[in-house]
């Protein structure tokens, strides 16, 4: 059984403090939702990991469109134990809660992740589960990889559990290639899973935001 986690805490500096319930500018939808109406069309679970109010100072808008995520989509939401250390505290609070062997990571900020894309990486699983593999990462050809659009299996949580409670300790963010090091990855060719390569548009400024509207 396959689930997802969508990961939509961080701090957005780039874009103002907020990415996730910034309303899209070619379908007036929030940008979370973009990912989110995928998982719903292929009827995959998920949950989704917010940043957690109790760390915001003016936290009655975030409330507010946490609860309308959670009354639109009707799947569990969690929320990040510890602020601004990076993604690896949002897939380990959402991978505590999950349920299924293989946890597709999303994140929040790449609005043309498709359900060919999505299918094409799960029809590894097979593949990884006979060579003992516990993660599956597309690999570009330059050698970049997608650790944010990748399936982990949900073994995985011990090692990530590890790198967690060094965070904690030590207060400082880890890259997510610190996880990626510690498992045993199947790359899968980047362009196979996505030969138009949209999946991995990622929007990180206002510009890559206002750019939705032409790439559509
Ligand atoms: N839950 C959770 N998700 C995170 C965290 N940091 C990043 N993410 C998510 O990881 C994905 C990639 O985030 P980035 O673009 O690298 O970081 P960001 O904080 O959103 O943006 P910048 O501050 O501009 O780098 C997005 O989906 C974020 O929502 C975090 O601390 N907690």
């Amino acid at each position: 059984m396959i689930s997802a986690i969508i990961l939509s805490g961080g701090k957005a500096s780039r874009m103002g403090g907020e990415k996730s319930f910034r309303k899209t500018p070619d379908e007036n939808k929030y940008l979370i939702e973009k990912v989110a109406d995928i998982l719903l069309d292929m009827d995959l679970p998920f949950v989704t990991v917010f940043k957690n109010p109790k760390f915001m100072n003016d936290n009655s808008e975030e409330i507010e469109k946490q609860t309308y995520f959670k009354n639109k989509y009707r799947q569990p939401i969690t929320w990040d134990t510890i602020a601004g250390k990076g993604p690896l505290i949002g897939i380990y609070e959402g991978m505590k809660i999950s349920k299924g062997d293989w946890i597709l990571v999303l994140p929040c900020d790449m609005p043309y992740i498709s359900k060919n894309a999505i299918e094409k990486l799960i029809s590894k699983v097979e593949l990884a589960e006979k060579g003992g593999y516990d993660c599956i990462v597309p690999k570009h050809k330059n050698g970049f990889i997608e650790p944010l659009f990748s399936l982990y299996h949900i073994s995985s949580i011990k090692k990530l559990e590890n790198i967690v409670n060094e965070i904690k300790e030590s207060g400082k963010s880890a890259p997510i290639r610190l996880l990626i090091d510690s498992l045993n990855p199947l790359y899968v060719d980047a362009h196979e899973i996505d030969i138009n390569q949209k999946t991995y548009v990622n929007i990180n400024t206002f510009e890559d935001f206002e750019s939705l509207k032409k790439l559509k």
